[in-house]
């Protein structure tokens, strides 16, 4: 029997434990190297058939731009497959946008993943990360699946085994725009400058990854790399700088995820993080969420 439906569908969040910018391409593009991570803090989307070729979305929460990215997937997929059938696409939006966690590019995968089953396409994940990367350059990850050490503008993953950890993340209100932070005359472009990994060589930054760098004392604290885009963020949005003060003083560490505005911590590997926070203690409209990543995508299996 054909699928009808598929329901709570997750679109999990990601953030990135160093992001270091190495090139440029002809087109403008930046090249980076980067570890992605996957979070336990998703959006949920579900998807039901339709036999009239038509694709709509209904938003369960936030509103989301008409012309989303779950939306965008579906057409590209739609387009690029020949297929006459189509879907109604609700999403329920948890994950902050403007926060460099990825959200919309997750959305994207989720519904590629999903509408490959729901029609049937049985398209390999390789050929889904091709039209991927036309969505988005943090698109391919999120259908990849693993956490992922990441390289050109996010179309080169090479998977990594990393241990669950906890992540304290807070997002003030202000969003940040990617295209404005990669074009701002702050970011360093000059790869000399820039650490470039050797990934597989880099002793140091197995090391780190693994927590093995200084015992316990290594999950919290972010010792190794940085974001190359938060000088430019900072300047953009000042309350990106006051978020990575707030969780300095209570996790001892802080680092920007993507272009902004979310900053993280690292808050320890245990079964409970190492601290937390009170109700009250966040400003006014700030977000603040305690994720814990995950060893793998939780559709992962759904494009074999
Ligand atoms: C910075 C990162 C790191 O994970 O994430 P976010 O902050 O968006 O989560 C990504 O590289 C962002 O990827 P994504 O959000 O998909 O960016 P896109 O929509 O493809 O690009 C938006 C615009 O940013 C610029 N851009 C983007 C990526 C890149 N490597 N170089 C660029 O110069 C381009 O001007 C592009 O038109
Ligand atoms: N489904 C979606 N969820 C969130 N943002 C979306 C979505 N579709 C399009 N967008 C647009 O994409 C922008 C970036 O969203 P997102 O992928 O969450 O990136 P970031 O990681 O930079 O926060 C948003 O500011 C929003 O305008």
């Amino acid at each position: 029997m054909s699928l009808r439906a598929l329901y709570d569908v997750p679109a999990p969040a990601k953030l990135n434990l160093f992001l270091h910018v190495v090139g440029r391409r002809a087109d403008g593009y930046h090249l980076l190297q980067s570890i992605f991570v996957l979070l336990d803090w998703c959006d949920t989307l579900h998807f039901e058939l339709r036999a009239d070729g038509a694709l709509a979305r209904h938003d369960l929460g936030a509103v989301l731009p008409a012309d989303d990215l779950s939306l965008r997937a579906a057409r590209a997929l739609q387009q690029a497959s020949g297929c006459t059938l189509g879907a109604d696409i609700s999403v329920l939006k948890n994950v902050p946008w403007g926060a460099g966690l990825g959200g919309g590019s997750s959305d994207a995968a989720s519904t590629l993943l999903a509408l490959n089953r729901l029609w049937g396409l049985h398209w390999p994940r390789e050929r889904l990360q091709t039209l991927a990367l036309k969505l988005g350059a943090d698109v391919p990850f999120f259908v990849g699946g693993r956490n992922a050490f990441v390289e050109g503008i996010g179309e080169r993953l090479t998977p990594i085994a990393l241990p669950r950890q906890w992540f304290a993340l807070v997002k003030p209100p202000q969003p940040v725009a990617t295209a404005a932070i990669f074009a701002s005359p702050l970011l360093r472009r000059d790869s000399d400058a820039a650490i470039v990994v050797d990934f597989l060589a880099d002793t140091q930054l197995m090391q780190w990854l693994s927590g093995a760098e200084a015992g316990a004392a290594a999950m919290t604290t972010m010792s190794w790399g940085r974001n190359d885009l938060q000088a430019a963020a900072e300047d953009h949005c000042p309350e990106v700088a006051q978020a990575a003060r707030w969780l300095e003083a209570r996790f001892g560490n802080s680092r920007m995820s993507g272009s902004g505005s979310a900053v993280f911590a690292r808050a320890g590997a245990g079964d409970q993080p190492v601290a937390t926070w009170g109700e009250n203690d966040l400003p006014p409209r700030w977000v603040g969420r305690l994720s814990r990543s995950l060893d793998q995508h939780p559709l992962w299996g759904w494009a074999d």
